[in-house]
Parts: structure tokens; sequence; C-alpha cells
């Protein structure tokens, strides 16, 4: 490979690894929240899922992710990516 190529696919997989590293602390970050969120509805008897909610969630960020020029259906499909795993969480701490 060219040098100056390799130089520039260098220099992009690094911030690709920043912005990687930064989505990974937001995620647990994020987990840990819900956590809490889990550990209260669990104490309440609340159901896990909250579809009302979901639904607000998801017109929000497909309309953040318009603005953003990212893809909506992606930013859907991530969404419920995560909230399926939060609400195995909240099924397991419900289960105690
Ligand atoms: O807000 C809640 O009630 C949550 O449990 C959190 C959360 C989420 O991950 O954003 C997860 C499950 C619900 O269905 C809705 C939202």
């Amino acid at each position: 490979m060219d040098e100056e190529v390799a130089a520039e696919l260098r220099r992009l997989r690094d911030s690709i690894d920043n912005m990687d590293a930064a989505l990974i602390h937001l995620l647990a970050e994020r987990f840990k929240i819900t956590q809490q969120v889990g550990v209260l509805k669990a104490a309440h008897e609340l159901p896990p899922a909250d579809p009302q909610r979901e639904a607000q969630q998801i017109a929000r960020l497909r309309r953040l992710a318009e603005e953003a020029k990212l893809d909506p259906e992606f930013a859907e499909k991530f969404l419920n990516f995560v909230v399926a795993e939060v609400v195995r969480h909240h099924e397991r701490i419900a289960a105690g």
C-alpha cells in the first residue's frame, strides 16, 4: 500500500477507535442507569417494558437521526436492540 494512503487509513482508524471507545463508555453509563430503573420497577412491581415510552423514544431518535443525517431506520433498530437487552435485564432483576 502507498505510504500516504497507509498513513491516512491509520489516521481515520484512530478516530474510529476513539469513537468506538466513547460509544462503549456511553453504553456502559446508560446500562448503569437502566439497572437502577430495573431495581425501581421491580420494587414497585412495574412491568419491565413500557411500550408507550419506547414509542416516544423511537419517534425522538428518528427525528434526531434525520437532523444528523443518520439513517432513521438504523437509529430505530439500534434503540430496539439496546432496549431489548435492558428489558431482559429488568426481567432478571424482577425474578430475583
Ligand atoms: O424508561 C423505562 O421505563 C425503562 O425501563 C428504560 C427503557 C430504556 O432502555 O430506555 C427500557 C425499557 C422500557 O420499555 C423503556 C425504556
